[in-house]
């Protein structure tokens, strides 16, 4: 069957004053109606990675290596009104601030049914109608009222459930979400991420959510890929990667979080700090900080390991470790 998005050995490099290798021999598949979290701490290439799918890096200054495909279609190639009908339509994003997606001059309404009506051919009054429609599903209280208001007069976590409207008007099939939860405290940020679920399972859509925090991957995943350095380290079903992580760096991530909950303070995950990303990596680009290092990881990319379907890690002790068993 065709997935839902197939990136298929990406490379992106930005290049200006300074070069950055910010995403190296990335694959993966998401299949459709999958929710799957890309894990990973700040400067992992999490991002880029969502904005290269959207097509949003400046094409002057970033060179694209590799495939994109989406329900089959090639994404580099798109382009006027197939690449507009794309964006928005196909695949959607929801983003940490609101402010990028909500015009603070136009009435939730408004902006809602608009972005209707770019998309489909339908009248005003229809478009209306599926805006509150849309304002009802996100589960806005007086959804009538609120297609009044402007986005200022709405909380942190309303203006977030107005973005997710806006975002799924359109019926995409394939979410972005970027740490849309982060800014929020901690319990409008729980119910975010339960309305999230929920509308993911009720329109079968794929979703790939963004996050460097554990508990979040753990509520709402399917599956999770855990970036270090632009690449994906290792992959797996959510259960399988919190309970049997093999990739050194993924259990140092969940060693240092459950540290946090124990000692209820913040801890620096693990000591050391990811490379620059200035040259292209040719080691593990984990070496420096793995506590297991060995020289063939400073001489070699590592292996990507299969552990099962859809299950894999880029770790030589992976390798030795099935040969063992
Ligand atoms: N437009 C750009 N020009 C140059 N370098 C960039 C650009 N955008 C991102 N980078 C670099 O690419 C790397 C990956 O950045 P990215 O924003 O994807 O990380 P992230 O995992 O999303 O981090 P965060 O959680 O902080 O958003 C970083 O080294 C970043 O500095």
């Amino acid at each position: 069957m065709t997935a839902l998005l197939e990136f298929d050995n990406l490379n992106v490099t930005f290049r200006g004053e300074r070069t950055v290798y910010a995403i190296n021999d990335l694959s993966l598949r998401l299949e459709q109606g999958e929710m799957l979290v890309l894990l990973g701490e700040s400067g992992s290439g999490k991002s880029v990675t969502l904005k290269t799918l959207l097509r949003l890096l400046p094409p002057a200054r970033t060179q694209i290596d590799g495939g994109i495909a989406v329900n089959g279609t090639d994404v580099m190639t798109l382009s006027g009104r197939k690449l507009q009908d794309y964006r928005g339509g196909e695949v959607s994003m929801v983003f940490q601030e609101p402010a990028l997606a909500l015009d603070p001059v136009y009435r939730i309404g408004d902006q809602i049914a608009e972005a209707v009506r770019r998309k489909n051919r339908v009248s005003r009054e229809e478009a209306r109608k599926t805006a509150l429609e849309m304002l009802q599903r996100v589960r806005i209280p007086s959804p009538e009222r609120r297609m009044m208001n402007f986005p200022h007069e709405l909380s942190g976590g309303m203006r977030q459930r107005v973005m997710i409207a806006l975002a799924l008007a359109c019926r995409p099939r394939l979410l972005l979400a970027d740490e849309p939860t982060t800014a929020l405290d901690a319990t409008v940020q729980i119910q975010i991420l339960l309305l999230l679920r929920d509308l993911q399972r009720e329109f079968g859509m794929g979703v790939i959510f963004v996050t460097h925090d554990i508990g979040v991957a753990v509520e709402i995943s399917d599956r999770i890929a855990v970036m270090y350095a632009g690449q994906i380290i290792e992959e797996g079903d959510t259960h399988q990667v919190i309970n049997h992580a093999r990739h050194p760096y993924t259990q140092g991530l969940l060693a240092a979080n459950l540290h946090d909950v124990q000692r209820g303070e913040r801890l620096d995950a693990i000591p050391g700090v990811p490379p620059a990303l200035e040259t292209k990596p040719d080691a593990c680009p984990f070496a420096p900080r793995c506590p297991h290092v060995r020289a063939d990881c400073r001489a070699a990319l590592p292996p990507v390991v299969t552990l099962g379907p859809r299950r894999r890690v880029a770790c030589v002790l992976a390798r030795e470790d099935i040969a063992a068993e």
